[in-house]
């Protein structure tokens, strides 16, 4: 909770606020009878009212007075209760929004190898679910629990003194609903952390489906896949029933215990009224207490389950914003255009601590220079990427720019400084124009005819009925992997970058386009520093040395000694 509660603190005047209304609406329920009391106890009985000194005045006139104190008093009270449950709606979907976004930081600042223990659908459950467990505390845990705590401090201290009796009576009732209710909240504690973690399964399961929809096809796997669900669903449903039984059964259990506290106070009272010892309008009054009384108890006691269920998803958020192993961002910047040399010393990395990726990288990589990386599929080219934009960490050794230890520089300006192109190009759902224009923060419409032409998209583009603003559909649904590949680079090649990584960008371009792209980029990127990942021996052509990759180990070669 000590966690949670600087979400909170950041909004303590609204709270302050919210504390305020909740007071002020627990006057008027506590109000509400009293018109009614004052009818039966005065005006009935043709007393005049001890009230305001009215009692000069007509008994038509404060019947009509009393009439509209008790719209009045409604009236009142749903306003307050209005404006309350807005404040708190806003209050809530702040805090919501908080944590969201602290949950999208934190998975940009995670090790990749968080991602490996963690599926998608998990992922978008804690993102989703799981962070409403912290908005539930505040609007269903917090508020209801100050309110009805308010509510039961006022309605004991008015009963007290219309009736000490009768109050004792109520309080025996208490305790056995409280021991029944902590006796059920530990089994819904239970169950619903078994609901959320089938309810996750059944997301990963269902995103798993959607994104293998093609493959399952191809392969005749909708019956199994489909049957899986299935298993996977009917868990979840399961658990849902389970849990929907025991909140059934606590109300049950709640109700019953309600309802012998009253009949017993009910017993009691009306005696007492037959003896004369309680006038009507306090019976009235009691009544109608009683009704708002075994409301706040009934209030605490979801409260206190809400509380339960709400802890794992608590504890699932909070695992992931106290994840450890982070990527801690540098505090030095980088000058455009200043990259000198990117250099590997004695880097070993392993995705599992357990076999060496790459096993002692030692090279260097000096301005303008262009370099191929060559090895064969998996001897670890996308590894050495992405260690040098610090998308993952070496396990030993360093990598250095500018001889400086590449933790030490600023994340931001790293990737402003060096762009990656990933041989799996990722296109948004948007316009070709948009998801080239990524990269451009300005917000400006770049000419963009120079980019299409040296990715050969120019006579691609000019034949689309919408050119450039033509949909590209879901992840690039409409358009061809080498398509795609060639929107990837053109974002790439938009920025500023001193430093250009080319992981087998053009791995889907026919050969022929390819070398036109090649060719191109290196000769309107000259003074760039370009390292480029390929598998094929003649796309050695475009640089000045060779990287080979084999069995974790980097050689400098010259291209000249590789059969081309
Ligand atoms: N997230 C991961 N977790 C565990 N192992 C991984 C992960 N990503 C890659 N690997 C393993 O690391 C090794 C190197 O992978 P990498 O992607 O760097 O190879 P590559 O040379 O780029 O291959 P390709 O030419 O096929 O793209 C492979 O054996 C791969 O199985």
């Amino acid at each position: 909770m000590i966690e949670v509660s600087k979400y909170f603190l950041r909004y303590k005047k609204i709270i302050f606020f919210i504390f305020l209304q909740i007071v002020i609406i627990q006057v008027f329920q506590l109000l509400k009878p009293w018109p009614i009391k004052y009818i039966f106890d005065y005006i009935v009985e043709e007393k005049n009212l001890p009230l305001f000194h009215i009692d000069h005045l007509p008994i038509d006139f404060q019947l009509f007075a009393l009439c509209i104190a008790f719209v009045l008093i409604y009236f009142l009270l749903g306003a307050f209760v209005l404006a309350n449950n807005i404040t708190k709606m806003s209050f809530g979907n702040k805090i919501l929004n908080d944590i969201r976004i602290d949950v999208f930081r934190k998975l940009q600042k995670v090790q990749m190898s968080y991602f490996n223990k963690k599926s998608v659908g998990d992922l978008i459950y804690r993102a989703i679910n799981d962070t409403q467990a912290i908005q539930i505390v505040a609007t269903k845990i917090m508020f209801p629990l100050f309110s009805s705590t308010i509510l039961l401090i006022g309605i004991f201290i008015v009963i007290f003194q219309i009736n000490k009796k009768l109050l004792f009576v109520f309080l025996l009732t208490i305790p056995f609903l409280f021991i029944s209710i902590s006796f059920l909240n530990k089994s819904i504690y239970k169950i619903s952390n078994n609901l959320r973690e089938k309810e996750s399964r059944l997301l990963s399961a269902i995103e798993n489906y959607l994104n293998n929809i093609f493959v399952i096809r191809l392969f005749n796997m909708e019956d199994i896949e489909h049957k899986k669900l299935e298993v996977t669903g009917r868990e979840a449903l399961k658990s849902n029933l389970q849990l929907n039984l025991f909140e059934t059964i606590h109300a049950w259990v709640v109700n019953v215990l309600i309802a012998l506290g009253t009949s017993l106070i009910l017993w009691i009272g009306v005696r007492q009224v037959l003896n004369s010892e309680l006038t009507i309008g306090d019976l009235i009054i009691f009544i109608s207490y009683l009704e708002s009384l075994y409301g706040p108890i009934n209030n605490i006691s979801q409260s206190i389950s809400l509380y339960y269920e709400s802890q794992s998803g608590i504890k699932r958020i909070l695992s992931l914003l106290n994840e450890k192993e982070i990527i801690v961002d540098g505090r030095k910047v980088i000058k455009d255009n200043s990259i000198e040399n990117i250099e590997f010393k004695n880097v070993y990395f392993s995705f599992d601590s357990k076999k060496y990726i790459i096993n002692n990288a030692n090279f260097k990589i000096l301005r303008h220079e262009k370099v191929a990386l060559l090895g064969k599929s998996g001897s670890g080219k996308t590894t050495i990427a992405s260690l040098i934009v610090r998308i993952i960490e070496p396990s030993i050794g360093e990598i250095l720019i500018n001889n400086l230890n590449i933790k030490d520089i600023k994340i931001k300006s790293l990737r402003e400084n060096i762009c990656l192109v990933t041989q799996r190009p990722i296109i948004f759902n948007g316009t070709i124009f948009e998801n080239i224009n990524y990269s451009n923060k300005s917000g400006t419409r770049y000419d963009l005819d120079e980019i299409l032409e040296i990715v050969c998209l120019d006579s691609f583009v000019r034949n689309l009925p919408d050119h450039l603003d033509t949909q590209v559909g879901e992840k690039g649904a409409k358009l061809s992997e080498g398509e795609k590949q060639r929107i990837s680079l053109a974002r790439a090649l938009l920025t500023d970058a001193d430093v250009f990584i080319f992981d087998e960008a053009t791995s889907a371009i026919d050969k022929d386009t390819q070398d036109k792209i090649f060719e191109r980029i290196m000769k309107k990127f000259e003074d760039k520093t370009i390292l480029y990942a390929t598998h094929r021996l003649e796309n050695l052509k475009y640089c000045d040395y060779v990287l080979l990759i084999k069995e974790g180990k980097i050689l400098k070669a010259d291209k000249s000694s590789l059969k081309i």
